[in-house]
């Protein structure tokens, strides 16, 4: 469905990316399991196709056969392509049913809305607020969610999905990510916690840029746990690691 072939990318000498070949399937939940600064967003950028990170990294990548490697981002969107971003929620002002239907242009009655509402962990009162500042970084992220959930994407990205969101239990991330799959999309979903990656049917590890581990999330999990804790390998270039230079 999605296709990732020989992607690398470099920052000046710097290898972030070291030749990843992925093929994500349809309905299915990955997980990406990682260190900081591994390399985990950066694929996420490059098949968002963001400024900075598209048409430099060498491979090719294929979205239900079409070559997607030069799309620009929007048109990666128009195909269903997402992420919900750090950064939410853009139009201020806005009744959220407004804004989640699109300025009604989603049909969705009340009902489904308080549905989707609650997926998210927001009471139905939601439904009268406006989208602006009087909103939580919180309750932003999460009609962000919900948002994400409504537009139906057929390959949505989620970047640590419970990042500034308190009691956002791994039960009800569960739920919105088989709702996107229930709706026949597949969910990346990048995570330092082992416990979200094992919701996934698949997960893989990534070191330096490279795919350590990949397969039964519980598997690549106990790696991740016996191999990256404590790892020297952290922020340490590809090439340093190919020489063994020691930290
Ligand atoms: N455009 C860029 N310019 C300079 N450095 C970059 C760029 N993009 C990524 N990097 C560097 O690449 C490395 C990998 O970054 P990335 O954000 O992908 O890490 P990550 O695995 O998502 O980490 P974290 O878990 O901390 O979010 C980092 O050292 C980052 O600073």
């Amino acid at each position: 469905m999605l296709e990732l072939q020989n992607i690398s990318f470099n920052v000046g000498p710097r290898k972030i990316i070291e030749d990843i070949s992925f093929k994500f399937e349809e309905k299915k939940i990955y997980a990406v399991l990682g260190n900081n600064g591994v390399g985990k967003s950066t694929l996420a950028r490059i098949i968002m196709g963001l400024d900075g990170y598209k048409g430099n990294h060498g491979g090719r990548i294929i979205f239900n056969g079409e070559d997607i490697t030069d799309y620009s981002i929007t048109e990666r969107a128009k195909l269903g392509i997402t992420m919900a971003w750090q950064e939410p929620v853009r139009y201020e002002g806005l009744g959220v049913k407004e804004y989640l239907t699109l300025g009604k242009r989603i049909n969705l009655s009340d009902a489904e809305l308080i549905e989707i509402l609650n997926l998210v962990g927001l009471n139905p009162f939601y439904l009268h607020r406006k989208v602006d500042k009087t909103l939580s970084g919180g309750e932003r992220k999460r009609i962000e969610l919900a948002s994400l959930i409504i537009l139906k994407p057929k390959f949505a990205i989620f970047d640590e999905p419970d990042s500034g969101i308190d009691m956002m239990s791994n039960i009800m991330i569960e739920r919105i990510f088989k709702m996107i799959t229930s709706n026949g999309g597949s969910v990346l979903s990048i995570t330092h916690r082992e416990e979200i990656a094992e919701i996934a049917d698949e997960a893989f590890l990534i070191c330096s840029g490279r795919i350590k581990s990949q397969g039964d999330p519980k598997i690549v999990s106990e790696v991740y746990k016996s191999t990256c804790d404590n790892c020297a390998h952290i922020n340490v270039p590809v090439e340093d690691m190919d020489n063994e230079v020691k930290l």
